[in-house]
């Protein structure tokens, strides 16, 4: 939570090119479809380098309070309470996570009594409506409690849900849809999703859900435009190895441009379904120079950072940390098709926008996203509004900026668990 209290971290400047190899911990993304397939399949599954991360945890204490057990070990084992039911009269408590709160509306509605959602403060501004709609529209009664379409609400389950087919507007996050089709193998009839809306942002992340459910056992009909059908059937139990969580590469590979030095990130994944995948081909365009020697990713600085006009629709959760290195560039950056920015963590657009211009820089608001124009900067304090990715954004312009303070650094924790350690390991290596 963001108060004037918070503490700040001064984020440490960079002395010189950097030469280093970080190791970032498991793709958020992965390990919360994961343990949601884990926990309605048939069989244990073992999920091997998953993230141990807030939103991750929140995944986890969620799904066993629905009567799943998760043992988080070094590996996380689940034992499934799909044989036995999912447990209802229970609350489920999602912090600031759009995975939990989207992916769980749907496993809740099988659990056999009311699951109460509610969040972090910040959580109850995020969109909610869509998921809610989609449900009462499938049958599944769900109360609000406060706004409409937002937390806290509670899903009445009855132990099933026939399933059919739900139009949805997904336009204002992809979750609504992925949140839909990861538990719908366990609908009676399955389920035909059709997104209704204008734009669809975060395709990769819809992608990612379709691989995870087909690698167990699920049918899943993808052929046609914004139309995901999934048949009934049993999940299967897994043994998986998590990739690295790409996007929350991005800070770090992008401290080799802002230095002038080389960063490396072994396990990068030949192929994936992550939008980070998509990073190297961003930072090539922005100056730097990139190579995969087997599975280790480089990002090499050559001193210059250029000014870009990227359309990061398909990977909205990294432009954060492009903005931040579009500050440092020797010419204007546009970021556009990001809307549904302003229904992340807080409005990122405005957040950025307005801890860009605090430091001396310009950054205007854009319909669907950022216009960026470098400027010298000051210190001083960086807002973070409870965002992992401001603050992460906050800590790559202070490897130049003197005097930059990060306000509460300690959200990374949602998705990086010692973001501090690793930054400054980074940098003394
Ligand atoms: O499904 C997922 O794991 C995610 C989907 C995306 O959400 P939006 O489509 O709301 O951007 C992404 O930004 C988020 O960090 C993770
Ligand atoms: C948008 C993000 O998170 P969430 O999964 O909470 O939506 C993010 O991590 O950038």
């Amino acid at each position: 939570m963001t108060t004037a209290t918070a503490p700040l971290w001064p984020a440490p400047l960079a002395t010189g090119p950097l030469d280093a190899v970080v190791a970032v911990p498991g793709s958020k993304s992965l390990s919360n479809r994961y343990l949601v397939l884990a926990a309605l399949a048939d069989s244990p599954s073992l999920l091997r380098s998953v993230l141990a991360s807030r939103d991750t945890h929140l995944m986890a204490s969620a799904l066993e309070t629905l009567g799943v057990t998760v043992d988080r070990g070094t590996d996380w084992r689940v034992e499934p309470g799909a044989q036995r039911g999912l447990r209802g009269s229970v609350t489920i408590d999602c912090g600031l996570a759009g995975t939990v709160m989207r992916f769980l509306p749907a496993v809740a509605a099988l659990a056999d009594g009311p699951v109460h959602f509610t969040g972090d403060v910040e959580a109850l501004a995020r969109p909610m409506g869509p998921v809610i709609r989609a449900l009462q529209a499938l049958g599944v009664r769900v109360d609000e409690e406060g706004e409409t379409g937002r937390l806290p609400f509670t899903v009445h389950g009855r132990g099933f849900v026939r399933g059919g087919q739900v139009d949805i507007d997904a336009s204002a996050s992809s979750q609504f849809v992925s949140g839909l089709l990861l538990a719908a193998a366990r609908f009676e009839r399955g389920l035909v999703v059709r997104h209704t809306g204008p734009t669809l942002p975060s395709l990769p992340h819809i992608e990612m859900t379709v691989a995870v459910l087909r690698a167990a056992g699920v049918q899943v009909d993808d052929s046609r435009p914004a139309i995901w059908e999934v048949a009934p059937g049993r999940i299967a139990g897994r043994d998986v190895r998590v990739e690295p969580d790409l996007s929350n590469a991005a800070p770090f590979l992008c401290a080799a441009m802002v230095t002038g030095g080389t960063v490396s990130v072994p396990g990068w994944p030949a192929q994936t379904t992550q939008p980070g995948g998509l990073l190297p081909g961003f930072l090539e365009r922005m100056g730097a120079r990139t190579s995969l020697d087997g599975d280790v990713l480089s990002v090499t600085g050559t001193g210059a950072i250029h000014g870009v006009d990227l359309d990061l629709h398909a990977a909205g959760e990294i432009a954060p940390t492009l903005a931040a290195l579009a500050v440092l560039a020797d010419s204007p950056t546009r970021l556009r098709g990001v809307a549904h920015l302003r229904g992340h963590e807080t409005d990122r657009l405005a957040a950025l926008a307005a801890e860009i211009t605090r430091l001396g820089g310009q950054a205007e608001q854009t319909s669907d996203g950022l216009v960026i124009t470098p400027r010298p900067l000051t210190g001083g304090a960086w807002r973070t509004y409870a965002d992992h990715r401001m603050a992460t954004a906050g800590a790559l312009i202070g490897l130049r900026v003197p005097g930059l303070e990060v306000e509460d650094v300690a959200t990374t924790a949602k998705t990086i668990p010692d973001f501090v350690g690793l930054w400054t390991a980074m940098l003394g290596s």
